[in-house]
């Protein structure tokens, strides 16, 4: 579970940083620039709402103004009303019915005076009711007349005789007011009889109480709400003032009313939604935050998991899995380090090249469990060994190699290859029993040897390959000499491989051997001849131990025995010899390959005598047994050749199957010159007498070591003496030779 897991130190404040943080603060900023947006834009709504309505209500004002001035004019300008206004006593009921109740009833003309050319009121009607006291009309009148009489004046419509034209002319005022603490608006008109400009001029006054009626019906033809005349701004939040003047007079008050909010309006509908958008948006995000988080967490987990399998990768591309020591991979890039230091600071650089001696045997009779827990005991004991800056690498089953750097003294590599020895000689506890084991190494310096990686490699493999063979548990520096032996071996081998593939340059020699007498050969020895196309005819002890070291001797050995078999059915009275390497002995399933060659050749058995060395029964006791005894079964005849010359215990003799042991031409040679030798072949023929076995003497040179064979009782014999190892077609003269002998 993701909840379980254990968060990544600073998983949190990094996610916080990177991911929540940033999104909070652009969705805060989202929501405050769309808030303020809806804000402006219902307060821009309302805005020009109230202007609009503003603007109405202005207009409206001065359509109704004008309008009660022409509603007046229609009475001022009828003719009667002058007429009746000259005759004295002023008929106040008639004036009532045709001015003052007439136009209260028709345009709520609330309070209507007609004041005479000196200003004194000759009528009154309130509210459509006639009267002439003087005391009904307000003192403000008169004073609100002086600018009608001015114009008046300046209009000069007495000298005007044709009546329409003055009726048109006459002037008229329209104004809002105070009247008696009222706010009213008032027309005044100048009436003009017909004997006029004589007769004298009056004026008609009608004013309306603005918030008597006129104001609610300019709200109702503009839709304005609740419109009234104020003295002073509405402070009221759901009102506002407009300021009303009077004409060339100051402010008179206000128009207040309650203005149309639309984009309040807009607001209260939008807000909520926008708000519960918010709402989903702000939970929608925390989902996405949500799964953002586990899918940061899973993958900083799978980044963890992977950059640990990539430095799990990386030690296995450049460590060996056994012993986790560095493999050829880092061997390579510390050894050129240590160069470049060596060619930098001077010093040496030493490589080298160790392998187990006997580690084969470890894993062929303990096993492979047993064979590894070796390798990884020797890893241990080289790794301590040496200085932290060197390096102890694996680069192969058993071998291993070292690089010591900044050497300034050749005694320190010295010193190393001895501890080495003295390390991997300590017995191994492997399954319960001490196993002892050796090390061979080859030792290469730069920059003596050479300052290029693989050069040295190369060198240092050759030293290894030259201690090796000198025998087991040495250590060698690597010398100029080696390299060309080495070169040499590895074109031999190369040439030898095509040479057997080819069929070209190869043959096989017969040499005989002969009975006591010496006069009668009873088998040949075939022995191997290669005439290299270039080097000449080259040695078997040459050529031989190269084709052992790189395998060439197994199908070279079968070859040999081919032509071997083929022999025998050329001289079937004698016994064919062949020569079998220790490498080709212990080749698996050595023995069936040799039967199936025999009787792919149709040769007999008994006819083909293998000679082994005593060194094919040092190792393998019970293998080698096993495959000598398969050999017997089939037919075979076995000898021991060279017998003496290596470990050369007779106890050999008692626990192998073998027919025939060949005394080794060293000791023949010495014959009758040595002191012992004699001796020794004496009590070699005695032993191999005792225990039922021939006995050969090899090298016979001399007709004394012959006479020393004979008298020693020796069965057969070999030698230049009789004969060097001649080709096949030779054979028969050898032969009749031998016949006429015999005969
Ligand atoms: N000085 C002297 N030498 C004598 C005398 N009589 C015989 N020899 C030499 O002694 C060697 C006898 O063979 P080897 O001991 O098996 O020793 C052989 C054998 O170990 C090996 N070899 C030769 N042919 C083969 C082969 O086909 N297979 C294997 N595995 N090894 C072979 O090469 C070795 C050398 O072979 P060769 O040079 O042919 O040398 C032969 C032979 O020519 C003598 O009177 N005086």
């Amino acid at each position: 579970m993701l909840s379980d897991m254990k968060l990544p130190e600073g998983f949190r404040s990094r996610f916080n940083r990177q991911m929540l943080y940033p999104l909070s603060a652009v969705l805060l900023i989202m929501f405050v620039a769309i808030g303020l947006f809806l804000f402006w834009l219902g307060h821009q709504n309302d805005q020009r709402a109230q202007h609009q309505e503003a603007a109405i209500i202005t207009s409206s004002l001065t359509y109704s103004l004008a309008e009660l001035a022409s509603q007046q004019r229609s009475v001022a300008a009828w003719e009667p009303v002058a007429q009746k206004l000259a005759e004295q006593p002023v008929d106040i009921t008639w004036l009532n019915e045709n001015v003052g109740a007439w136009l209260y009833n028709m345009f709520k003309h609330q309070q209507v005076f007609i004041l005479s050319p000196d200003n004194r009121m000759v009528f009154a009607s309130i509210n459509g009711m006639g009267s002439n006291d003087p005391r009904l009309m307000p003192p403000e009148i008169v004073p609100l007349l002086a600018e009608l009489r001015a114009r008046a004046e300046k209009a000069n419509l007495k000298t005007v005789s044709d009546q329409n034209l003055r009726r048109t002319r006459a002037p008229s005022l329209t104004d809002v007011a105070i009247v008696e603490g009222n706010p009213v608006v008032f027309a005044a008109s100048q009436i003009h009889g017909p004997k006029l400009p004589r007769e004298p001029t009056y004026t008609l006054v009608s004013i309306r109480l603005l918030n008597d009626g006129f104001l609610s019906s300019l709200s109702q033809r503009g839709l304005i709400r609740g419109l009234h005349f104020t003295l002073k701004a509405s402070s009221k939040p759901a009102e506002i003032s407009i300021p009303v003047y009077a004409k060339h007079t100051d402010q008179v008050g206000y128009m207040t009313w309650q203005p149309d909010r639309p984009g309040s309006r807009m607001l209260s509908y939008v807000g909520p939604a926008a708000a519960l958008f918010g709402v989903v948006m702000v939970a929608v995000i925390m989902v996405i935050v949500r799964t953002l988080w586990h899918s940061a967490l899973n993958l900083n987990q799978s980044m963890i998991e992977l950059r640990a399998s990539e430095a799990q990768a990386q030690h296995l591309a450049f460590h060996d899995v056994l012993t986790g020591l560095p493999n050829r991979a880092l061997l390579e890039d510390r050894l050129s380090h240590s160069l470049a230091l060596t060619a930098r600071n001077g010093g040496f650089t030493a490589l080298l090249v160790l392998d187990l001696d006997r580690f084969k045997n470890v894993n062929d009779t303990l096993g492979h469990s047993a064979g590894d827990g070796l390798i990884k005991e020797v890893a241990s004991r080289l790794s301590a060994l040496v200085r932290k800056t060197d390096t102890v690498a694996r680069i192969g089953g058993d071998e291993f190699v070292v690089v010591q750097t900044d050497v300034h003294d050749l005694s320190d590599v010295q010193a190393l290859c001895q501890r080495i020895h003295a390390a991997i000689e300590r017995p191994f506890m492997l399954a319960g029993n001490d196993t002892f084991i050796g090390v061979s190494i080859g030792v290469a310096l730069a920059p003596a040897d050479a300052m290029e990686r693989s050069e040295l490699m190369r060198k240092a493999d050759i030293a290894l390959y030259v201690a090796k063979y000198e025998g087991r548990g040495h250590f060698r520096y690597f010398e100029q000499s080696m390299d060309d032996s080495v070169q040499t071996r590895q074109e031999i081998a190369t040439d030898l491989r095509n040479a057997l593939m080819n069929n070209t340059g190869l043959e096989v020699h017969f040499q005989p051997q002969v009975d006591m007498s010496g006069q009668h050969v009873i088998g040949l020895e075939a022995l191997l001849r290669w005439q290299h196309p270039t080097r000449g005819t080259i040695s078997p002890d040459e050529f031989i131990p190269v084709a052992e070291e790189n395998g060439v001797i197994i199908p070279l050995g079968e070859w040999v025995l081919r032509q071997a078999c083929r022999a025998s059915h050329t001289w079937p009275a004698l016994f064919i010899a062949v020569n079998v390497s220790p490498v080709q002995f212990r080749s698996s399933d050595f023995a069936n390959r040799i039967k199936t060659i025999v009787t792919e050749e149709k040769a007999d058995p008994s006819h083909i005598e293998l000679e082994i060395t005593e060194s094919v029964l040092l190792n393998d006791d019970d293998e080698a047994r096993l495959t000598l005894m398969a050999l017997r079964d089939a037919g075979f005849k076995i000898a021991l050749d060279d017998f003496g010359t290596g470990y050369s215990s007779l106890s050999y003799l008692s626990r192998f199957p073998v027919d025939k042991i060949k005394i080794d031409r060293s000791f023949i040679r010495n014959l009758g010159v040595g002191e012992n030798s004699g001796a020794i072949v004496e009590s070699v023929v005695r032993l191999g007498r005792a225990m039922g076995l021939t006995v050969t003497a090899e090298g016979v040179e001399t007709e004394g070591q012959m006479a020393a064979l004979t008298e020693a009782g020796c069965d057969e014999m070999q030698g230049y003496l009789f004969s060097r190892a001649i080709p096949e077609d030779q054979l028969p003269a050898l032969m009749a030779k031998s016949d006429a002998h015999h005969t």
